[in-house]
């Protein structure tokens, strides 16, 4: 066979083997070693114009042109290419160029060279081999390594590093040796996944180009690089490693299976190709510009979802009978970039933990989830109960404010910086829902929610969202309270799959949490779906190391924190969309079917008599009573002390802050608005010191509902005549205007015949003595505890079982009659937190 038929026959496999690379080098080598010198220059010219031809069949496009040919505004590829080989120079005849030197790549193997990027012909190569590996591959990770030129080389690629698209350049061994780990984990996983039957074709290639190795690297190091290549190729992992090369006292290197040999001396060879080669230049910079900078736009664009992408196209089309699923997100590990990751309450996932540094996004997470489901789902379908433990305003935007009277028509109960006793309220309300629920499924003879729903659709059965926001400080005092937390977070998360009431814990560590830790394996393994932000700690399972840096990012797993179950999403940041929000919010709140404003418990808020609807709705009645606050509760109930004629129905308001007269003023007030004028008398007197205008005010606002009231002089205030039912309001009663005898004489009998003392004592101990000790304790059968310290309200109750911490703006309001202990918000005049600062 002469040389011609054979190169015929070369071309002709060559064209069929377009796509294959090995075969094309093969081939090429083959003919081109066929070349002998007395071939006239005619043969010789056609048989590399074959080849090229060829080899244009093998690389074509990106991976094989001349890039300084290519116009720099080219498209990158949007879809995957067949070849799998790529061109790193062009092989010389004659001195003269005469076909493309192409090695096999991604999808086949590794290209090694013994030089590194600090020479110029290796750098040069290395930027034209990203440009024409990144523009050609849609779906590509990148692992840059330079311990050469300190990442100069991989300049131009920057914005690849910016997108996410490569990591930042490792340029030390520690560096390239946690680039390993990673490799080593993917693929790991890759591995997993293909065993399972399922396919990684989809995946992306993780492409780690080594452009020097850093002189630390060891024997170990290249161990594990050899070790990545044997078993990279079958899990879409390739490597383009530079400055591979034998150094002398060292150790021979490992063998690099799978791999095309770059050999870069005077003369440079590639692989078994007999002809020398000239590297590619570097890219002209417009390219790689155009490349990089396309790709990364690409890249955060299919990685990103809008706050409008949460939303859906028409309001409240969906039923929550199954469950509940939102949008959060685009899938950003790649594996499906682009895909839109979702999370759902049903009976997998029932319930989340959400971990996360401050600052970590957590609010925000919480935001997108819950405007996604506000929109998704009609308050029929859902209800939302949102607690935060924090300083901050995370949920306020739902509830109605002065500047936008609207709100989300699900939410029922908001806290913000809650106190403990309102989010165990909330929990313990959230219980007794669960046991309704409870009963009305054993009625119906069901055993799921969805079932119920279909046997009782007279009943209205949304699912709830519980969000309790920094969770972990309702363990704080790992006390009675902390106790009760548990007792119904363990059994909301137990059973609240069943009946459709779901909950989302929210922290930045889930290991402070003393209560809960010895229990951790029976409560945190009832919430599957885990929520890792940056800084989560202990969120995952030990083995399961995945990890966001940056804000806007989670990790998203729904196994409880299982290895092989992350997804990594980017979630929109609702904190800058306020205006499409508004819009969303409005829109929703004109949908609403009842007026009903949520319940906004905000534990730094005045509470003022005249803005409780409640008050509002007095008229007179035979069992008046005093009203002295709101409660820490979910409906924020109005706290009130109730007068009839048995002994001891007497109000004391103990403490020295002079909130203790607006809380008498309270009391007075509203008591005169369940009487009709002239029915009582009010008395009042003021002996404490700074009093004496709050209880002119009060004489004056009690004249003006047209009671009767007497102001009384100290020295007369207990003997002053009584001719009908009275109340006697005492700002000061410390002492007993000196004559305690009497005033334990009108406790005793006084409301057999509708005499009530209501009196502010600033010391507690003085109390005590007042009513004639212990044993005076029937006697007054309420109690309002301002600042007073705890073993002092024990003195005066008798010390039943408490845990009163006096705080600011808090009042334990005792009613030893009906054996009840309110903790409440005490009514105060507008503007008095601002005025005082109180003092235990
Ligand atoms: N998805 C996101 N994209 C961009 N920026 C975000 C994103 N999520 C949060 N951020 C930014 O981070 C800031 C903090 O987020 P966020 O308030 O949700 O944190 P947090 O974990 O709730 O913190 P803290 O506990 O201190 O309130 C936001 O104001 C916002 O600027």
């Amino acid at each position: 066979m002469t040389w011609r038929t054979e190169l015929e026959r070369a071309a002709a496999r060559l064209r069929e083997a377009a796509g294959a690379a090995d075969r094309a080098e093969r081939l090429l080598v083959d003919a081109a070693s066929r070349l002998a010198a007395d071939d006239t220059e005619r043969r010789r010219s056609e048989l590399a114009e074959r080849l090229s031809a060829a080899a244009a069949g093998a690389a074509s496009g990106w991976l094989g042109d001349d890039l300084a040919r290519t116009d720099p505004n080219t498209p990158p590829r949007t879809e995957a290419p067949d070849a799998e080989a790529v061109r790193i120079g062009t092989a010389l005849l004659d001195d003269a160029p005469a076909f493309p030197a192409l090695a096999g790549l991604l999808g086949k193997g590794h290209l090694v060279c013994g030089g590194d990027a600090a020479d110029p012909r290796v750098a040069g190569m290395l930027q034209s081999l990203l440009v024409r590996v990144t523009a050609a591959h849609p779906n590509l990770e990148l692992s840059l390594v330079d311990g050469v030129t300190l990442g100069q080389v991989f300049a131009p690629a920057t914005a690849l590093v910016d997108a996410g698209i490569a990591a930042p350049v490792a340029t030390d061994h520690l560096a390239l040796g946690r680039v390993l780990t990673a490799a080593e984990k993917r693929l790991t996983e890759l591995r997993d996944i293909a065993a399972r039957g399922q396919s990684i074709a989809d995946r992306p290639y993780h492409l780690i180009v080594i452009a020097g190795l850093p002189p630390e690297v060891g024997k170990s190091t290249r161990e594990r690089l050899a070790a990545l290549a044997h078993a990279g190729p079958s899990a879409r992992c390739h490597l383009v490693l530079c400055g591979w090369r034998h150094l002398p006292h060292r150790e021979p290197l490992p063998a690099i299976e799978h791999a095309t040999y770059l050999d870069v001396g005077d003369e440079v060879r590639l692989g078994s190709l007999p002809l020398p080669v000239v590297l590619d230049a570097p890219p002209p910079p417009a390219l790689a510009r155009n490349v990089f900078g396309s790709r990364a736009r690409q890249r955060r664009e299919a990685g990103e979802l809008s706050v409008a992408d949460l939303v859906p196209e028409e309001l409240w089309t969906e039923s929550s009978r199954n469950g509940l699923t939102t949008v959060i997100g685009r899938d950003q590990a790649g594996h499906t970039a682009g895909g839109d990751v979702e999370v759902s309450f049903d009976d997998a996932t029932p319930h989340w933990l959400i971990g996360g540094r401050t600052g970590g996004g957590k609010t925000v997470f919480l935001l997108d989830v819950l405007y996604g489901l506000a929109t998704r789902y009609s308050p029929d379908e859902l209800e939302l109960y949102l607690l935060d433990f924090k300083e901050g305003v995370s949920f306020t935007e739902f509830t109605p404010s002065p500047l936008d009277p609207s709100w989300i028509p699900h939410v029922r109960a908001v806290g913000v910086e809650s106190d403990r006793e309102y989010g165990v309220a909330v929990l313990s309300a959230l219980r007794a829902e669960l046991t309704r629920r409870a009963g009305l499924m054993k009625r119906a003879g069901a055993t799921r929610l969805a079932r119920l729903r279909e046997l009782r659709p007279d009943v209205r059965l949304p699912r709830i969202v519980a969000v309790v926001d920094e969770f972990h400080v309702l363990f704080a005092g790992n006390d009675r309270l902390a106790g009760e937390a548990v007792a119904h977070l363990e059994e909301l998360a137990r059973k609240g799959r069943s009946y459709g009431v779901h909950l989302v814990l929210a922290s930045q560590t889930i290991s402070g949490i003393e209560a809960l830790y010895s229990k951790k394996d029976s409560i945190f393994g009832q919430f599957p779906l885990r929520v890792a932000l940056p800084g989560a700690k202990h969120l995952l399972d030990e083995g399961n190391d995945a990890a966001v840096e940056s804000v806007g990012q989670a990790v998203i797993n729904d196994a409880g924190g299982l290895k092989g179950r992350n997804r990594t999403c980017r979630f929109p940041d609702a904190s800058s969309a306020d205006d499409l929000l508004a819009q969303l919010r409005r829109d929703l709140w004109e949908r609403r079917d009842s007026d009903e404003e949520p319940v906004v418990f905000r534990g730094f808020d005045e509470q003022h008599l005249g803005s409780d609807p409640r008050f509002a709705a007095l008229a007179p009645t035979h069992a008046p009573r005093a009203l002295v606050g709101r409660a820490v509760d979910v409906h924020m109930s109005t706290v009130g002390y109730q007068f009839d004629r048995s002994p001891g129905r007497h109000l004391a308001v103990v403490g020295t802050s002079v909130v203790a007269a607006d809380v008498l003023t309270s009391a007075a007030v509203s008591l005169a608005h369940q009487h009709e004028p002239g029915a009582v008398e009010f008395q009042v007197a003021a002996t404490a010191a700074g009093a004496e205008e709050i209880a002119r005010d009060l004489v004056e606002e009690l004249k003006a509902l047209g009671h009767e009231c007497r102001e009384l002089e100290p020295g007369t205030i207990l003997t002053a005549p009584r001719g009908r039912p009275v109340y006697l309001v005492w700002f000061g009663a410390d002492g007993a205007d000196g004559q305690p005898g009497t005033l334990r004489d009108l406790l005793l009998h006084g409301p057999a015949t509708g005499a009530h003392v209501i009196g502010w004592w600033r010391g507690a101990r003085r109390f005590l003595d007042d009513i004639g000790g212990s044993a005076g304790r029937e006697h007054v059968a309420g109690v309002v505890a301002l600042n007073i310290a705890a073993n002092d309200l024990a003195a005066i109750t008798g010390g039943y079982e408490r845990s009163w911490d006096a705080r600011a703006n808090r009042c334990l309001v005792i009613d030893r009659h009906a054996g009840t202990e309110t903790l409440a918000v005490p009514y105060v005049r507008p503007g008095r937190l601002d005025e005082v600062v109180e003092t235990r």
